[in-house]
């Protein structure tokens, strides 16, 4: 199904009923990413999957900032009829839902976060813009055959090389599927330097917080552990034999966390 709000015509897939869970793709992803582990996921609530802007089938060019991004996904689950709901999110999909918790606290239940980070400090984003901004420029004039066999190269997927061929093509497929005018937007809006530093507001975040990262996502494995000492409510799973993309590489231990904290909340 199709959700708009204002220009924007967001691709929503919804499955059952109850409370719900809404789970956010990573930047070259799509709702399909979360197809495995759902194999694995036991929970009787609602599911609410949504292709981000520049993503998938989703048609939202008129976004410029992650606020937009944000505030669309509240229209979209208040339309819904949702006052209040649990996010899950991978990579970009987890600081989107980092944003989502800073901007609309009242709205957000809980955190289950997958590879996330709350931004880079302030100091580093500027630096970061540029990068981002490169890499769309790169995405745009060379197409998306170049910059996928580019993207799956960088040290943050070198673990996906150990999963079995056909995933990894999934992988590949899902990334190829995407436009390089969509991707160049996501980054220029949702890029790790265009989201605001969340850093010093952690301390205040006293939502459940699920933190999800492999063992061998050591980029990762490093910002979490500094954001558990920050999170007054949170909790850290280290996924062994695994790198960044927890849901992909390890989706039938990362069903089942889900499902232990939808199911039974943890609170320190
Ligand atoms: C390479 C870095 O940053 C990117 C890596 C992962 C993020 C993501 O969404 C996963 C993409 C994927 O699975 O293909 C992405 C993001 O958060 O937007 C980052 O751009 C890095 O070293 O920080």
């Amino acid at each position: 199904m199709f959700v708009t709000v204002g220009n924007n015509k967001y691709h929503v897939n919804i499955v059952g009923d109850g409370e719900p869970i809404v789970m956010l793709h990573g930047f070259t992803g799509t709702m399909a990413t979360w197809n495995d582990m759902l194999l694995h996921l036991s929970y009787q609530g609602q599911l609410i999957l949504i292709d981000l802007p520049g993503h998938g089938d989703t048609q939202a060019t008129d976004v410029t900032t992650m606020y937009d991004v944000c505030h669309d996904l509240k229209l979209i689950l208040e339309q819904l009829g949702h006052q209040q709901v649990s996010l899950l999110g991978y990579s970009m999909g987890g600081r989107t839902s980092f944003l989502m918790a800073y901007y609309f606290p009242d709205f957000v239940e809980r955190l289950i976060l997958v590879g996330a980070s709350p931004g880079l400090p302030e100091e580093q984003r500027i630096e970061r813009q540029k990068q981002d901004e490169q890499l769309a420029t790169m995405i745009e004039r060379e197409g998306m055959e170049a910059f996928v066999s580019y993207w799956e190269t960088i040290p943050l997927f070198d673990t996906q090389r150990r999963m079995p061929l056909s995933k990894q093509e999934q992988i590949r497929n899902e990334r190829l599927a995407q436009s390089p005018q969509g991707l160049a937007l996501s980054l220029r809006t949702m890029g790790t330097g265009k989201q605001p530093s969340l850093w010093s507001f952690l301390q205040h975040m006293t939502i459940p917080v699920t933190l999800v990262v492999g063992e061998e996502d050591d980029k990762f494995i490093s910002l979490n552990e500094q954001m558990l000492e920050s999170l007054p409510n949170a909790e850290l799973k280290k996924i062994s034999q695994t790198g960044h993309a927890v849901h992909l590489e390890s989706p039938e231990i990362f069903g089942k966390i889900v499902s232990e904290v939808l199911i039974k909340p943890f609170s320190n």
